[in-house]
């Protein structure tokens, strides 16, 4: 007798579908199974789900259920709590799980016949060493770990006393609050070692792909012989694939990715750290948009494992939870060897003689400062967090500016291959030879980015070797990896870049970093944006003087307007408990996250009045639904860069007191939602953005 399943596909979010759907199947299938399903015309992959149909499924004859095709028995089957978290994570970001589960796995593995998957899975025997052999590129005689610091022997004891409690319930989640240069690192790599040795797998995360390498030597190093993989998105997909089986079927023991690494299937989790946990690339900003740190913790509470929240500047979420008492808060206030964290300097920029329509991208006294440093054979740090030769080009005549004809914004000026680039659509043209509206041969580049500064940097300081560390440099694939060593080796003397190069690295030789134009972000709209440039800075500034020899000396510039600017006075202090509650305080009288919580529903059409048109009618119908009476729905409104490839883009807020009353609006408003847009011809997208971190 045939069995009903359900199963999750990727079905297109428009046709609303978002329960897993029934098919039948010969034999019973464990559920996890990964499957092969008809679905209209086509044949995809699915996942075989646990639990009961829903009633409409149910509700269906047999007779008018399609059969399952394939199973990909091969594969040990996904478990329970895997599709847990994938089920909270669809229902949390009001995505479907089909899409949830599918997007998440590996692309190549949605491909793969059953016959496929046995060839590609007997290569992987074959293969053990070679797991081993990328662990540890070359076996370097294996370092004695180092003594613990006081404090880092203290965070690690209460760390032991949660790891060693029985796993009956889950232990709260730490946030391990650490100054930059403070050894948190060295308490991952300890946590991990302790949940290895009990045969778990360790999960660790971090922001960026930039920031693995290092880190990934590190384990490597540390856990020489012990199985190790990556995930993230510069894999190639066959790799992708192949780390992923790697860690599903137990070989990886230790795994190390980007925000993707979340939903890694890891059958004998034992240990999840987030490094930099405040760090916006933690936040998927489209399909599900989901905080891989927020499922992290949801996740280890699922698998009643210990997660490690870490971070000099942590996200005001997780420092609120930590005051509440819902989160451990232990920390490390001290950098290792005693050194003292950089001296901060504000230089004011109103001091400077001005030029008539000239501004100095550096200060003759940051100059004299960099050229000390050259002097003294020790490495800077200059960061601008724009890159390109100039944001814009200007002819002065008639006052063309370089705009994208597809976006409302500028094209920037790339000097090194002549062109004018949108950084929003990627536009593309050869920089003209005069002004395209008058003729006129005199256009030149308004304001600078990172490669005028190299250059600039270049010509105020002969001799130097400068280098420029940003997307554009590090477009080829290993193109990071050898820069970065160039500095580590000390090769290179004057580092340029944005905000690529100020987290996590562990620089041994910059004495000085300095932020060059940093004031923009003080007057966003965005409630983040202080939060978010407090964390830079103080990050940039954990650059300099990691070595404990040089940290006396070591300083952070910022060239500012602003120098009274009560952010700066927190940075001089490096004081960010009083710049959290400061912030804190503000977000609470003003009614903000963490004080509330928050969605946004954004829309996107030719014109911008399509995109209102949803989006009022939208807000129409939630208002009247006594579910949002506690709740606050926004005038809808132009996102900040208005028009991006020819679309207009509105969102609108939603602002709720408690996360239970905004999850059930969201309930019931995404089913009207998708009638909505089909009435709405003129609309190309919607979607919804649940904790949205950019406003
Ligand atoms: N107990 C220790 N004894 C000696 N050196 C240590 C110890 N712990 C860590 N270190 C070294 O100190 C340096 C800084 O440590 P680490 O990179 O872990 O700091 P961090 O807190 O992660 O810094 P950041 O937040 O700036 O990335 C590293 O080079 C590390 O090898
Ligand atoms: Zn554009």
């Amino acid at each position: 007798m045939s069995q009903r399943l359900r199963v999750a596909v990727e079905a297109p979010q428009h046709s609303g579908l978002s329960a897993p759907l029934d098919y039948l199947s010969e034999q019973p299938i464990a559920p996890g199974s990964l499957v092969r399903v008809p679905l209209g015309r086509r044949e995809l992959a699915g996942i075989v789900w646990p639990g009961p149909s829903e009633e409409g499924a149910a509700a269906l004859d047999e007779a008018q259920l399609r059969p399952v095709l394939a199973v990909l028995d091969a594969l040990p089957p996904l478990s329970k709590r895997w599709c847990e978290l994938v089920e909270f994570a669809a229902s949390y970001y009001q995505r479907s799980i089909g899409e949830v589960a599918l997007s998440v796995l590996p692309p190549q593995l949605r491909e793969l016949s059953p016959e496929q998957l046995q060839a590609r899975l007997k290569k992987l025997d074959k293969k053990p060493k070679k797991l081993q052999a990328e662990a540890s590129p070359e076996p370097a005689p294996r370092p004695e770990p180092p003594t613990l610091s006081p404090d880092q022997a203290l965070v690690l004891a209460r760390l032991d006393e949660l790891l060693l409690t029985p796993g009956d319930t889950a232990p709260p989640p730490v946030l391990l609050y650490g100054v930059t240069g403070s050894g948190k690192t060295e308490v991952y790599l300890r946590a991990a070692e302790h949940a290895l040795s009990q045969g778990r797998q360790v999960l660790v995360l971090v922001p960026e792909i930039n920031l693995t390498p290092q880190l990934e030597a590190r384990f490597a190093e540390r856990f020489a012989g012990t199985p190790m993989v990556s995930l993230h998105s510069a894999l190639t997909p066959a790799q992708r694939l192949g780390n992923w089986l790697q860690a599903h079927l137990g070989r990886a023991r230790l795994v190390l990715g980007t925000r993707l690494a979340v939903f890694a299937s890891l059958p004998e989790l034992g240990l999840i750290a987030v490094d930099e946990e405040h760090d916006p690339s933690y936040k998927q900003q489209d399909g599900a948009r989901y905080s891989a740190r927020d499922l992290a913790v949801y996740r280890a509470r699922l698998e009643k494992v210990p997660v490690i929240l870490g971070s000099a500047t942590p996200s005001l979420e997780s420092w609120q939870h930590a005051n509440t008492g819902r989160y451990l808060r232990l920390a490390l206030p001290g950098r290792i060897g005693g050194g003292a964290l950089p001296r901060v300097r504000l230089f004011d920029m109103n001091t400077l003689p001005r030029r008539k329509g000239v501004s100095t991208a550096l200060s003759p006294p940051l100059l004299a400062a960099l050229r000390q440093r050259l002097e003294a054979g020790e490495q800077s740090l200059v960061f601008l967090n724009r890159r390109g030769y100039a944001p814009v080009l200007h002819c002065a005549e008639c006052g063309w500016k370089s705009e994208c004809p597809h976006c409302s914004a500028y094209r920037v000026f790339h000097k090194a291959d002549r062109t004018l680039r949108c950084h929003h659509c990627g536009f593309s043209q050869r920089v003209p030879h005069e002004c395209p509206d008058c003729g006129n041969q005199d256009v030149a580049p308004l304001g600078r980015g990172t490669e005028q500064l190299e250059e600039q940097l270049a010509a105020a300081l002969p001799g130097a070797r400068v280098a420029r560390i940003d997307a554009d440099t590090t477009r080829l694939k290993g193109t990071l990896e050898s820069q970065l060593q160039a500095v580590h080796e000390g090769e290179v003397d004057i580092l340029v870049g944005t905000q690529m190069v100020t987290k996590g690295h562990d620089f041994r030789r910059i004495t000085l970093v300095a932020a060059i134009n940093p004031d923009s972000a003080l007057f966003s709209s965005d409630f983040r944006a202080p939060e978010r440039l407090f964390a830079l800075l103080m990050q940039a500034a954990g650059r300099a003087g990691r070595d404990a020899e040089q940290a006396a000396r070591s300083e952070m510039w910022v060239q500012t307007w602003h120098p009274e600017h009560a952010l700066y006075r927190a940075l001089l202090q490096h004081d960010f408990e009083a710049f959290a509650r400061s912030q804190l305080a503000e977000r609470e009288s003003a009614g903000l996250p963490p004080y509330s919580h928050l969605a946004l529903l954004r829309a996107e059409a030719r014109t911008a009045e399509a995109a209102q048109a949803f989006l009022s009618a939208a807000a129409r119908w939630a208002q009247a639904l006594p579910e949002a009476r506690d709740l606050m729905i926004y005038p809808p409104v132009p996102m900040s860069v208005a028009r991006v490839a020819n679309m207009e883009r509105l969102q609108m807020l939603v602002e709720s007191p408690t996360r239970g009353a905004l999850q059930r609006l969201l309930w019931l408003w995404m089913p009207e939602l998708h009638a909505l847009k089909r009435e709405h011809r003129g609309l190309q997208r919607w979607a919804v953005d649940v904790d949205p971190l950019a406003i």
